[in-house]
């Protein structure tokens, strides 16, 4: 029987398992079910309404020698993001248990990552899979958009729930989770967009928070009329994220400009995806970025800006952080791996195919500047925004770029076009790498060392990659449902080589071997030491104080 449905089971109050809801066991067949029973029935478990509740899911682990899953990845050269060393690494039940050169292990299938390096496994920080955005739908669902993936080298994404204006996120978030649940081909976790302000919403943020995993929230200073959230409301947001713990993410553009300047530039007779850019320069992100940092940290709120594209709006990150501001910034693979040139393009679909907000930097300088700034450390994450339209989708908007839905590709290629623009440039070196692809999203994002390292007791999240190995992207081959590539043609070295989700291998040497619905929910606490430490004590020991004076005895005007 396969054990790693067995990770359908979990307990209540386990920060390791996904959520207090209950979810029937998952098995094929009766007779798997009596072995299940027996299993649960020797172990901690409550019987509710004939499915289990285990009360401890590490009485689960460790009760799994019988049957036990064993992969050994051989030979290779483990990266983590503060050393690389040669050592063999050990998976059992979907968990590293060794991690050491000379490891023997004769029931074990082997892997042979010979020659190559084995690093944790991606963690792209920001997805949109099957979106449902401006007046369609993601064609990279949750399956299509995780098994595309795994064949990239990422084994978790992070979505967002992003329900319509008036919707309590609670309720968006249960929506979110059943169309991922029955999907994901790898683990994923939820943020939960706050796309409309009021006394509902913040309670629902308290219940997120407390019982359903979320510990970031994200809120939109663009798509004016959408989701767009006055200053007074990001206010609001970023306080009670600061009440919760949470850390608050923001699309950073100015979205009263942004509908402003669209409309002249239609009143101009530009129509086409050029119009996208010119209506929204960098200094409308820029702006937006600033206004950002300063509403949170006048209330000492930690802060993620997502998807930076331009160099202002990381320039802005940069000084709030030399300033002592607590603020992330992440970039994407879009912004890290090509220019916005592409608005210009003659092709009407090659053009429409780049338009995302805010839109890739036409300034082709921007790409090494940003890879430059997450080299250096003072960016932290990737992720890739991945919300995907094919050519009749972005058809909607043949005749006015404001209907173009926007959205890029990225969640496949995201490691290669960082490998390839990073290490293999010369900015940075492998450990970096693996901080800026995985590990930092796992510490900021409260789930580190669960994963983000290969370590022992870490999830076995692992992707054998060949360094040297190139491979040119095409929307020709890659396995995302799109039919569009914004990399087509570009030689990348470093190739995926296997992918192992949880101790599974689901890519081998270019075969597919997912399981749809396999990925679990991964719940996260909040007050992520890596951003709410400082955050924290500053609460203590920066607290404004009154000068004790004498009271004034002198004469006061008096106010007709
Ligand atoms: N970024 C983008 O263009 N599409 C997805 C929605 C959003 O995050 O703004
Ligand atoms: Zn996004």
């Amino acid at each position: 029987m396969d054990l790693n449905n067995l990770a359908m089971v979990w307990a209540p109050n386990c920060l390791r398992c996904p959520s207090d809801d209950l979810k029937v066991i998952f098995t094929n067949t009766q007779k798997e079910m009596e072995f299940l029973r027996t299993l649960m029935l020797n172990l901690d478990t409550e019987s509710v309404n004939g499915n289990y509740k285990l009360k401890d899911y590490f009485s689960l682990r460790h009760s799994l020698h019988i049957n036990k899953t064993k992969l050994l990845i051989r030979g290779g050269t483990v990266v983590n993001h503060d050393r690389s060393f040669e050592a063999d690494v050990l998976c059992e039940n979907g968990i590293i248990t060794e991690v050491r050169e000379g490891i023997e292990a004769p029931d074990a299938e082997i892997v042979d990552a010979t020659g190559n390096l084995v690093m944790p496994g991606g963690i792209d920080t920001h997805t949109h899979m099957q979106l449902p955005f401006m007046g369609t739908v993601a064609v990279d669902d949750f399956y299509y958009g995780t098994r595309a993936a795994v064949a990239g080298g990422t084994t978790m994404i992070i979505d967002f729930v992003l329900g319509p204006n008036g919707e309590p996120p609670l309720q968006s978030y249960t929506k979110w989770r059943q169309w991922a649940d029955e999907k994901v081909c790898c683990d994923y976790s939820l943020h939960v967009g706050i796309t409309w302000w009021s006394d509902i919403v913040a309670e629902d943020m308290e219940i997120l928070t407390k019982s359903k995993g979320i510990n970031s929230f994200k809120m939109f200073m663009a798509y004016k009329g959408v989701y767009q959230l006055d200053d007074h409301e990001l206010l609001q947001a970023f306080k009670r994220c600061k009440e919760l713990g949470a850390l608050a993410q923001v699309h950073a553009e100015n979205g009263d400009i942004i509908a402003e300047q669209s409309k002249k530039m239609i009143e101009l007779g530009i129509t086409g995806p050029e119009g996208h850019e010119m209506c929204r320069p960098e200094e409308v992100e820029g702006e937006a970025t600033n206004r950002a940092i300063v509403l949170a940290n006048q209330v000492n709120c930690p802060l993620y800006v997502v998807h930076v594209m331009s160099k202002s709006a990381a320039d802005a990150i940069v000084s709030a952080r030399r300033r002592g501001c607590v603020v992330f910034g992440e970039p994407i693979a879009a912004g890290l791996g090509c220019d916005g040139t592409n608005y210009w393009n003659k092709d009407w679909r090659h053009a429409a195919g780049f338009v995302m907000g805010p839109p890739i930097r036409p300034d082709s300088s921007t790409p090494d500047y940003l890879m430059n700034l997450l080299a250096c450390g003072d960016l932290q994450t990737t992720g890739t925004d991945n919300c995907t339209f094919c050519a009749e989708q972005k058809a909607l908007g043949a005749n006015d770029f404001r209907k173009i839905p926007n959205g890029v590709n990225g969640v496949e290629d995201r490691m290669s076009v960082i490998w390839e623009k990073g290490v293999h440039s010369g900015k940075m070196d492998p450990c970096r790498y693996v901080a800026v692809t995985s590990t930092n999203a796992a510490k900021i994002f409260n789930f580190y060392p669960r994963k983000g390292i290969i370590a022992v007791g870490s999830d076995a999240d692992i992707v054998v990659w060949d360094p040297n190995a190139k491979r040119t992207i095409s929307s020709k081959t890659h396995y995302q449902a799109v039919d569009f590539n914004i990399f087509e043609g570009m030689e990348c070295h470093g190739v995926t080589v296997v992918t192992i989700s949880r101790g599974k291998v689901v890519y081998d040497h270019g075969q597919m071997k997912v399981v749809k619905g396999s990925g679990r929910y991964i719940p996260r606490q909040c007050f992520a030491d890596a951003a709410y430490m400082p955050i924290l004590q500053r609460d203590k020991v920066c607290q404004p104080q009154k000068v004790e004076r004498e009271p004034y005895t002198g004469p006061v005007v008096s106010i007709p």
